[in-house]
This record gives structure tokens, sequence and C-alpha cells, in this order.
């Protein structure tokens, strides 16, 4: 029979391991982050590492948005990896890098040593994520690492910032468009942000403009086992391919 876990479930998994001493939670966030990129060449092997590609081919593109919690560490990870097998990166950090729980900084430290981490959103500013559309094709990745199961307020507007799936425009919080990125993919770590992993539902504040939507995604990779939010109510339909992965819990 097939584990589906809650929020509260899997967390009780990971604290188990951990305190066992069997794995630690930065060791499970690398495995995490491994495993999403992992998936990602699964599901699209064209994207994975090509060695006989033309080395004066232009780099593919990831755009990687990280969160206040582990769900952004993941997004450190993969960011980094990536990096590392030489795709051009950016990542994006919606708050402050020094109030990151320590493995997810940890993690943050790694990749900026690789590369810039700028704001997802700016004070003032309608929104600071935005990508140049020009550069953006059908082998970019969109990686959406802002909140994972940790997602425990209703997300309010100013928060919410892009929208972006595949084939859609992007829009910035107030609902201008931004431009057309045709064909990127999008990929969830651990489930599409604004989701609630127990529900389903989108966590909405009222100030949410009732025409948002969380990230659609085209990949959503989860961890050890499929949650209930993933099955039910808007889950499905916005997680796009469900893959579940084994993190050693
Ligand atoms: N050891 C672990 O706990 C592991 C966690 N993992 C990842 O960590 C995630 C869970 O991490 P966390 O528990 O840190 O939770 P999240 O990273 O999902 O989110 C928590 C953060 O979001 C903020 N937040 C919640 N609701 C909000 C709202 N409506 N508006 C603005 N901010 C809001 C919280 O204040 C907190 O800063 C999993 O989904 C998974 O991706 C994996 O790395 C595997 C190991
Ligand atoms: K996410």
């Amino acid at each position: 029979m097939v584990e589906i876990l809650s929020a509260a479930g899997m967390r009780a998994r990971e604290a188990a391991a951990i305190a066992g001493g069997a794995v630690t939670g930065l060791a499970l966030m690398e495995r995490a982050g491994a495993e999403v990129v992992a998936a990602i060449f699964e599901v699209w092997p064209e994207l994975g590492p090509d060695l006989a590609r033309d080395p004066a081919a232009e780099p593919r593109r990831a755009a990687v948005l990280c969160g206040p919690g582990n769900n952004g560490g993941d997004g450190f990870v993969v960011a980094r990896l990536l990096h590392d097998l030489g795709w051009r990166v950016e990542v994006f950090l919606l708050g402050d890098p020094a109030r990151l729980p320590p493995d997810a900084r940890r993690n943050h430290d790694l990749w900026a040593a690789r590369g810039p981490v700028r704001p997802y959103l700016d004070a003032g500013a309608a929104g600071a994520f935005a990508l140049d559309p020009a550069l953006w094709r059908e082998d970019s990745l969109l990686v959406d690492a802002l909140f994972g199961i940790g997602l425990t307020r209703p997300l309010r507007a100013g928060l919410a910032a892009a929208r972006l799936s595949r084939d859609t425009e992007f829009r910035l919080p107030q609902g201008a468009p931004r431009g057309q990125v045709a064909g990127c993919r999008v990929v969830a770590v651990d489930i599409p942000s604004g989701l609630c992993a127990d529900t389903g539902r989108v966590l909405r504040a009222p100030d949410l403009p009732t025409d948002w939507a969380p990230f659609t995604a085209d990949l959503t990779v989860t961890f050890h086992a499929p949650k209930i939010g993933h099955l039910t109510a808007e889950g499905p339909a916005h997680c796009g391919r469900l893959v579940v992965r084994p993190i050693g819990l």
C-alpha cells in the first residue's frame, strides 16, 4: 500500500531519523536537492549532463526561487548542483539570509561562494523577481523552492509575487504582465508553493488577488512519500507530474 503522509507525519519521520543518529538534517537536505536534480534528468533526459555537448554552446539556464525555510535550503542545493554541472543559475531569496534555519543557511553560503543571491521581493517595489523573457527557452528551468510543508499561514498579496507557468506570461504581484516565457519548465521542490500539504488547498489571505494561483509545476519532486496535499483539492492541478524520491528515511 502506498503511504501518504501529512506534514506532521513527514516531520516525525525526519525527526526520528535525525534523533536516532541515522542522518543529519544537512545530509537530508543534500539528498533532497540531489534527488530533485536526478528527477529532472530522469523525466527530461534531454536536459541531462551531456558530455558530447558543444562546449561553445550557450549554457542551459535555471532560476531558483528560495524561501525563508528549509524548502529554500533544498533550492540552494539544487542551484549549486546545477551550477556545478555547467548551468547558468540565478538565485532569488525571499527573506533575510541571516534568518535562515542553520542547514538552509549553510547551503545559502555554499551557493553564495558561486554566485549572487538576489532579493525575490524588493521593499516598496512591485516585485524583484523578473527574468529577461528573451533569454528563457524551452530547456530552461524555474525551480520553485519558496515554501514546502512549512507553509502554515495564509499567503498575503505582497508575498505572492510572480506567477509563472509554462506558456503563460509571468506577472508581478499587482498583476501587470511582464512578458512571455515560452516553454520554460517549472519544477516544484516538495510541493508547489502556496499549497497546504495537508489539504491541497491554496492558503489565501483576504488580500490575495482572487485570480492569483501558485506556480503550476510541470514536475513536482517530493521526498519519501506523497503528501495529502499532492493528491487532493487543488493539488493535482498544480503539481504536474509527481515524482516521489527516497532521501534515506
Ligand atoms: N530536515 C528537514 O526538516 C528537511 C526538510 N526538507 C525540506 O524542508 C521543507 C520544510 O522546511 P520548513 O519546515 O523550514 O518549512 P518551509 O521551508 O516550507 O517554510 C517555512 C518558512 O516559511 C515561513 N512561512 C510559512 N507560511 C508563510 C506565509 N504564509 N507567508 C510567509 N512566510 C511563511 C515560515 O515562517 C518559515 O520561515 C520541506 O518541504 C522540504 O522541502 C528537506 O530538505 C529534507 C530535510
Ligand atoms: K516549493
